[in-house]
């Protein structure tokens, strides 16, 4: 039995053309296996592939050539079971403003299969933090509560991996936070989680493997930690005792004085050392007051990625 939640080969989606606007490649062949277990982060700029790729897993859009495995199930050869391992919790809260968030959950579970004895919706509203407005017609419910109940409506049928679509866009702090608790939750109890967010610290913190996508491509996969690994650029920062210039610097080395007056120094892990920036200060009798380094982070590794791709 395959360990990868998702093992995506050779994707290809084409929108076709419209009267006003051409064919669009936003797949261009992405092959792409996700492990089990994982909080997975799909990163890209906008207009990237990454809701088109989620919306072909929840079978929301037909792809134009490829194999999507989901669970180990083929989504042609087994849609049932393929469907049946995955949930999909939408960027956009379209909800029937006259179920209640018990109606709607029976409902969803309803199209699932889930029979009645096997129903969870007590258990769903108290997860998601709407007990106490289980029986309150959708329409009166908050934004907020609206996007805690689509991810209830997402776990109603048990699924083996979650897929959330930029899940706190817009959302407050209280809430992020609640998403992100449940979100850490259902990893522990062994659900496999793959998300897509904007917030490039979001997935730096939650995510243990990333993927990127620009233009239809995916142009880099790796643990999080290699990413960030990769730039393998530093910054070293000096607050200087007194007032002080930047001292002369090899080519290695690129200096800047902040507006706050400290000298900031951004350097090679691999060719410099923090040392040898020391002894440039001291052989220029510069007096250091504080010191503090600032790593690369990963909106630095995206940004090197896809600019001028
Ligand atoms: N239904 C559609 N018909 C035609 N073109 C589409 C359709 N949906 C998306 N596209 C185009 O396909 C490309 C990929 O879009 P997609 O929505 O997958 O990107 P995204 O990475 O999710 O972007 P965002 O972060 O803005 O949601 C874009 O150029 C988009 O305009």
């Amino acid at each position: 039995m395959t360990q990868n939640a998702i093992e995506i080969t050779g994707l290809r989606k084409t929108y076709a053309a419209t009267g006003k606007s051409a064919a669009k490649d936003a797949l261009k062949g992405v092959d792409l296996n996700i492990k089990r277990g994982s909080v997975f982060g799909l990163l890209g700029p906008n207009g990237a592939g990454k809701s088109t790729l989620i919306n072909i897993l929840a079978g929301l859009v037909t792809k134009t050539e490829g194999t999507v495995k989901i669970w180990g199930f083929d989504q042609d050869e087994n849609p049932r079971q393929s469907r049946a391992s995955i949930g999909i919790m939408p960027q956009e809260p379209h909800l029937d403003a006259f179920f209640t968030p018990r109606g709607s959950l029976d409902v969803q579970a309803g199209l699932y299969g889930v029979p009645k004895s096997k129903r969870k919706t007590d258990e769903i509203l108290d997860f998601i933090g709407l007990t106490d407005k289980a029986d309150a017609y959708a329409r009166s419910l908050s934004g907020g509560m609206r996007r805690r109940l689509l991810m209830g409506k997402a776990l109603v049928h048990t699924p083996h991996i979650l897929v959330l679509d930029e899940p706190t866009a817009g959302v407050d702090i209280e809430l992020r936070n609640m998403l992100w608790a449940n979100v850490r939750k259902l990893n522990e109890q062994g659900t496999t989680i793959i998300l897509t967010t904007h917030y490039l610290e979001e997935a730096q913190e939650m995510c243990d493997e990333i993927a990127i996508i620009n233009h239809g491509d995916l142009i880099v996969r790796d643990t999080t930690a290699n990413l960030l690994g990769r730039l393998d650029s530093k910054t070293l920062v000096v607050r200087p005792a007194t007032d002080a210039t930047l001292p002369a610097l090899p080519d290695t080395i690129t200096g800047q004085i902040r507006t706050d007056g400290t000298l900031a120094f951004s350097y090679h892990t691999a060719q410099t050392s923090a040392d040898q920036i020391l002894d440039i200060l001291r052989n220029a009798d510069i007096k250091i007051a504080d010191i503090s380094t600032e790593q690369s982070d990963l909106e630095d590794v995206f940004l090197a990625l896809t600019s001028g791709r």
